[in-house]
């Protein structure tokens, strides 16, 4: 596992986990658009959202106050304040979808995920391309349920993606911001 990578399974209890499914279902999600193409995936972002064209954060919705008691564990977890949660985001993958090969955006810090609905596998490989194969990749169940953390050199010297999933999941991504 890489340095800074951490993962903790069953972090939430089945009510939790179907609690926070019910507080996703009230959000409004729209699609994912990059510059040229639209993502498959859906998302709500509230806190501090990056913009993709100017590579700058703007403080967009506040986070709803549903989502206290998860922010509390997780930055606890973190061992952060909870105001340092400066970003969650919703995500909702339909059947086959993934996240291509990404690091998070620079002004962030670090990363939690949690996982909602279904198993996925987690795959964690180096960022600087002369390190990549076949072999250099990881490979991880990340359980529905499970949190997964990631900092430091996992957070700066790899990358991430998911497989394609048999069953809709959700996560929620959890986002500090670096000082200054
Ligand atoms: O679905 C996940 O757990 C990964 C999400 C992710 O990598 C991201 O939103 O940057
Ligand atoms: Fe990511």
């Amino acid at each position: 596992m890489p340095e800074g990578f951490y993962y903790y399974p069953d972090f939430i209890s089945q009510a939790e986990e179907q609690q926070l499914m019910e507080i996703i279902q009230q959000i409004e999600l729209h699609a994912m658009v990059f510059h040229q193409y639209t993502a498959k995936r859906k998302v709500a972002s509230f806190g501090y959202d990056y913009n993709f064209s100017t590579r700058k954060i703007t403080k967009g919705i506040s986070i709803p106050e549903t989502f206290n008691w998860i922010i509390d564990r997780v930055s606890e977890q973190l061992m952060v304040s909870r105001d340092q949660i400066a970003e969650l985001l919703v995500t909702e993958y339909p059947v086959g979808s993934v996240i291509n090969w990404h690091r998070d955006a620079p002004p962030f810090e670090s990363i939690a995920g949690i996982s909602l609905g279904i198993d996925c596998i987690f795959k964690l490989r180096p960022y600087e391309k002369s390190l990549q194969s076949r072999k250099s990749i990881i490979s991880l169940p990340v359980r529905q349920r499970s949190l997964y953390i990631m900092q430091g050199p996992a957070r700066t010297d790899w990358e991430h993606s998911t497989a394609p999933i048999t069953d809709i999941r959700y996560s929620i991504t959890f986002r500090t911001l670096k000082p200054g």
